[in-house]
């Protein structure tokens, strides 16, 4: 019995069940070598995530819900300093389970601090603009970075470092600085050990993409007012009850399986769609989880998003009529906790008193099923992920349902889902470029 509820009922008219009956042997193979390697403890095994949601101790919760007292206390704002998978998973949770306009609200109603992201990009312009709204502003910094040297967070960090230096001393500088990073070979952990700053580790067997439920993410989500206790147990109730090498018992390995049979039929490209506009950092955290496991080899799935009804009026017409090598999966949640029922009006002058008495849920629950219709009959399979509501513990089982489902997935691909070669390539056009020392006798690819 599982939490989630896979829909694949609009899929199902482009394969059979044959088809995923004979993945069977494939899934319960790879399964085997998931839970089993995942024992093997050594920077090398890359499965650590498997078993981290057990492996966090209350110790470890207690220790990053007592910095993110101590931020709350004395910072109004928080900058989170990361890219790719030492940022989105943070930043999924916060603007998932936080109010949709957290950093706007007074800060009676908001009681944790503002929290901005920041290095994930090289625009000064992002950069500066954050920088004004420092002013006069009581601030802390949370660097993530695993390997501690690329090159967008370290920027960040110089930069933010100076200021807090500038504003509180070097000393006092040094309480505001929390650091998440590898204590094996990331220069960030030597920096913070001579520095004294509040250092979290990123164990070194999980890599940034799988790295939610370490302090990476979970950090800056208790800062966030996030009980990051529910987001652990959510995702260890997904493990257990996603534990099933049967493909007919697992919907992670469903969805993986029916992800493959479809791109081996054409169906390129999947768009993860959500009709909440504060998923959209979920679906960007899915983004980069998906794309750098299993776009290699010259394979994979090419995953996307989308927000409806919003892109409906920019993509929709595509998905309804374009090109057929698609296909989407939809995050649906039964209940969402907020809700806007429709008053009826005097004098009907915008015609719409039919919808008088509903609610703004309903409505768009109607879209929903209104696509998933039209888009499958139009030649666009379809799945749904549903779950029952958003809260940290759907929040943490949907996202251990992710990473299964992503490494069965990469393996029934036929590509190593733990590795992500080709990003190293812009990396080194553009450190030549720069003239960095050790490249100066490279090439560029
Ligand atoms: O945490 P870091 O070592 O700074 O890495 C941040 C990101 O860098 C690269 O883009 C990797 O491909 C990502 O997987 C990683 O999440």
């Amino acid at each position: 019995m599982s939490n989630i509820k896979l829909d694949y009922s609009k899929a199902y008219p482009f394969f059979d069940s044959g088809e995923l009956g004979k993945l069977c042997d494939e899934v319960i193979y790879h399964h085997e070598k998931l839970h089993v390697n995942c024992k093997k403890e050594s920077a090398a095994n890359c499965l650590g995530w498997v078993h981290q949601p057990l492996r966090i101790d209350l110790d470890e919760i207690n220790q990053i819900n007592r910095a993110s007292q101590k931020v709350k206390s004395d910072s109004d704002i928080l900058i989170v300093i990361g890219i790719g998978g030492s940022y989105l998973g943070g930043r999924a949770a916060i603007e998932a389970l936080q109010h949709s306009f957290h950093n706007n609200l007074s800060q009676e109603k908001r009681s944790a601090p503002k929290i901005f992201f920041v290095g994930n990009n090289l625009s000064p312009t992002y950069t500066a603009d954050l920088i004004d709204l420092l002013h006069e502003k009581d601030f802390s910094i949370n660097v993530i970075s695993k390997s501690g040297t690329t090159l967008e967070p370290a920027i960040a960090f110089r930069i933010f470092r100076n200021l807090l230096e500038k504003k509180y001393g070097k000393q006092m500088a040094s309480k505001r600085i929390y650091i998440t990073t590898d204590d094996t070979s990331s220069p960030l952990n030597s920096i913070a050990s001579t520095e004294g700053y509040k250092t979290f580790i990123m164990p070194a067997n999980i890599g940034g993409r799988y790295s939610i439920f370490t302090a990476a993410a979970l950090f800056p989500m208790a800062v966030s007012g996030i009980c990051i206790q529910d987001i652990v147990t959510g995702a260890i109730t997904a493990r257990n009850e996603l534990k099933s090498p049967k493909i007919a018992e697992n919907p992670a390995y469903q969805y993986a399986a029916i992800r493959n049979i479809l791109y081996r039929k054409g169906k390129t490209i999947e768009i993860l769609v959500a009709y909440e506009p504060s998923f959209k950092y979920l679906t960007e955290w899915w983004k980069q989880l998906f794309a750098e496991s299993e776009g290699k080899d010259k394979k994979g799935v090419f995953p996307t998003t989308a927000i409806y009804s919003t892109d409906l009026h920019s993509l929709g017409q595509y998905v309804q009529e374009g090109r057929r090598d698609l296909f989407e999966t939809t995050i649906k949640v039964v209940s969402m906790q907020r809700d806007i029922i429709i008053e009826k009006t005097s004098c009907n002058q915008d015609k719409l008193d039919y919808l008088s008495g509903e609610t703004m849920n309903y409505i768009n629950d109607k879209a929903f099923s209104g696509v998933v219709l039209a888009h499958s009959n139009g030649g666009v399979p379809n799945i749904v992920v549903q779950i029952p509501k958003m809260d940290a513990y759907n929040f943490g089982y949907l996202v251990y349902f992710f990473q299964l489902s992503c490494a069965m997935s990469g393996f029934l691909m036929g590509v190593d889902p733990f590795d992500q070669p080709g990003v190293e390539a812009y990396k080194k056009n553009m450190f030549i470029s720069l003239e960095r020392p050790e490249y100066t006798n490279a090439n560029m690819i």
